[in-house]
């Protein structure tokens, strides 16, 4: 297999450089999840420039913050982001990922086999699976705001030291509601994260904020 010229320009116009061997394993991500979307509705960004400019580039944040060994639970994983992105360009930490929709679900089962990852699926929702596992952080995508997140993971934070959420701009106004709700009296959260969502427009920024419970010290090097 060899890279598609047009994920290559791609990754070129974000000023993106990633190993060939790990290019074309987040290639065959794409065009696996993209031949899914077919019969199945996962994704809007079925072009190299919007897989590369917003999937990717968000999972390229969030990679680093992550230590080695970590224990990450992608929840709403849904087409697969951030969390198979994630094992991909950190083979050195342990990815689960939790989608509600069983037929979601098993397509991401699908979708790790045929990529050969060591990612284990649930089929559950993932503050349920909170119950019986425990994971360094909780990571998620497009599932949820800040105030519903605070309240799924509440009664289990003995089993997660952190959440870490990728957000579009209206993080703001996210954390507004949640304080105004009370739900963040008990928790920290700070944005350790900020980067242009696209090369052409200044204001819209993505935004990875960390979510913890006050006075707990985390020993991650990026919290
Ligand atoms: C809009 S999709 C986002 C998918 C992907 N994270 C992304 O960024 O493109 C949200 C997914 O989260 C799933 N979901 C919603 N609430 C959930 C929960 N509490 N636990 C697990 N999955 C959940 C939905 O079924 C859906 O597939």
């Amino acid at each position: 297999m060899s890279l598609e010229p047009d994920f290559v320009s791609a990754l070129e116009n974000q000023q993106i450089e990633l190993a060939e061997d790990t290019a074309l394993k987040l290639q065959e991500f794409a065009q696996t999840m993209w031949t899914w979307n077919e019969s199945l509705n996962l994704t809007r960004h079925t072009t190299w420039e919007r897989f590369v400019s917003r999937d990717l580039r968000d999972c390229l944040q969030l990679a680093p913050l992550l230590d080695p060994g970590e224990e990450v639970l992608d929840l709403g994983s849904g087409n697969g982001v951030p969390g198979i992105p994630l094992s991909i360009l950190r083979p050195d930490i342990e990815v689960s990922l939790a989608e509600s929709v069983n037929k979601r679900a098993n397509v991401l089962g699908e979708m790790v086999n045929e990529l050969q990852l060591p990612v284990p699926v649930f089929a559950a929702r993932g503050e349920d699976l909170l119950e019986d596992y425990r994971f360094s952080t909780v990571v998620s995508r497009a599932v949820g705001s800040i105030a519903k997140l605070c309240t799924w993971v509440e009664p289990h934070w003995i089993n997660v030291d952190r959440m870490l959420l990728i957000k579009g701009p209206k993080w703001i106004e996210e954390r507004s509601d949640a304080r105004h709700k009370g739900l963040l009296a008990e928790l920290q959260l700070r944005r350790i994260a900020s980067y242009p969502l696209s090369q052409d427009s200044e204001e819209a920024e993505g935004a990875i904020l960390q979510i913890w419970p006050r006075g707990r010290q985390l020993t991650m090097q990026n919290s």
